[in-house]
């Protein structure tokens, strides 16, 4: 069933390697194959909404890079601007997870094949029927070229007035703190929907009080200013006002992909017209459900599975 709204991102994805014990990495000799990668993520997470989703992307031409095509395309997202590449690798994602549930990332994706995507690629066509294109400061990490290509991706949505939101998915492994505030300088004048958590905001900007992000807000030209605060909830500043949203109390197994669900969570809402509590209640209910399942993408619900959940309603299982 195709949706009356199409939602295009860019970026790398990569094969996730979950360890099959706890503790240094470099005792670990068995693993579990996933697949990763933010704006996948999230690209996943709209199509299991119900939105058209389209993932423009690069992959290694090789068998991780046939998994992840494989992976996407199964999930109903749009492959048609994804590509194999020769000469790199496809991207690599190994975890360390520690005794007491946290952990940590080791990326091999130095050569990644999205470097191979230039602004020149960025084609017009790639963005009929469009109407809300997704970044992540993943994407820009990963090289500064990205910041480049991702400049084109800006330009071509401001000519066909197609509205822009943006993640800062602040990776300190993959650039520094000085790099990703430079970036982000560029970036966020033309960001219509500012999605990040409450930590990356103060990261960013050194603000954290509601009167300075307010500023922070009016100063970029940012429309949605939504901050994300995981187990505290969430809240919005639009057109003046803040609109505060709890979470909901869930059991998380594993938290990572929460900040890519909420985001699919949120876009949905906000193209399909949700009044400002609904779209946070939305958006919360989505990161909630993600955190229910380990996988950074496994647990992005379906619509009718966010709807029951959020309306609390019997789930009929046998
Ligand atoms: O692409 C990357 O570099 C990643 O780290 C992939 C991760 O699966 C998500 O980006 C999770 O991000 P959160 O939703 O904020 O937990």
């Amino acid at each position: 069933m195709s949706s009356p709204f199409k939602v295009l991102t860019i970026g790398d994805a990569m094969i996730t390697l979950n360890p099959a014990v706890k503790g240094p990495l470099r005792y670990v000799t068995q693993f579990e194959r996933k697949v990763g990668g933010a704006e996948l993520n999230f690209a996943i997470g709209c199509a299991r909404l119900g939105l058209d989703s389209k993932w423009i992307s690069r992959l290694g031409e090789d068998e991780f890079g046939r998994v992840i095509y494989n992976f996407a395309r199964g999930e109903g997202v749009d492959v048609s601007g994804v590509d194999f590449v020769s000469g790199c690798p496809t991207s690599l994602n190994f975890k360390e997870i520690n005794e007491d549930g946290s952990g940590k990332t080791f990326y091999y994706r130095y050569n990644s094949p999205i470097l191979t995507l230039t602004p020149e690629m960025i084609q017009e066509e790639l963005f009929e029927n469009v109407d809300l294109v997704h970044l992540t400061g993943v994407f820009l990490a990963i090289d500064s070229k990205n910041i480049e290509t991702a400049a084109k991706v800006i330009e071509v949505a401001k000519q066909k007035k197609i509205p822009i939101s943006f993640d800062p998915n602040i990776r300190l492994k993959l650039w520094s703190i000085e790099e990703a505030r430079k970036a982000y300088k560029e970036i966020l004048p033309h960001v219509d929907i500012l999605l990040t958590g409450l930590e990356e905001i103060r990261l960013i900007s050194g603000m954290e009080e509601e009167d300075e992000l307010a500023l922070f807000a009016r100063e970029y030209g940012i429309r949605d200013l939504v901050l994300k605060d995981g187990a505290n909830g969430s809240k919005l500043f639009r057109n003046g006002d803040w609109t505060r949203a709890e979470s909901f109390r869930v059991t998380p197994v594993d938290t990572v992909g929460a900040g890519d669900g909420f985001d699919a969570g949120y876009i949905y809402g906000w193209l399909n017209g949700f009044s400002k509590e609904r779209l946070l209640q939305f958006a919360n209910g989505v990161g909630a459900l993600v955190t229910t399942v380990s996988g950074d993408n496994e647990g992005l619900p379906y619509l009718s599975e966010v709807n029951a959940f959020i309306n609390n309603d019997l789930i009929v299982e046998r």
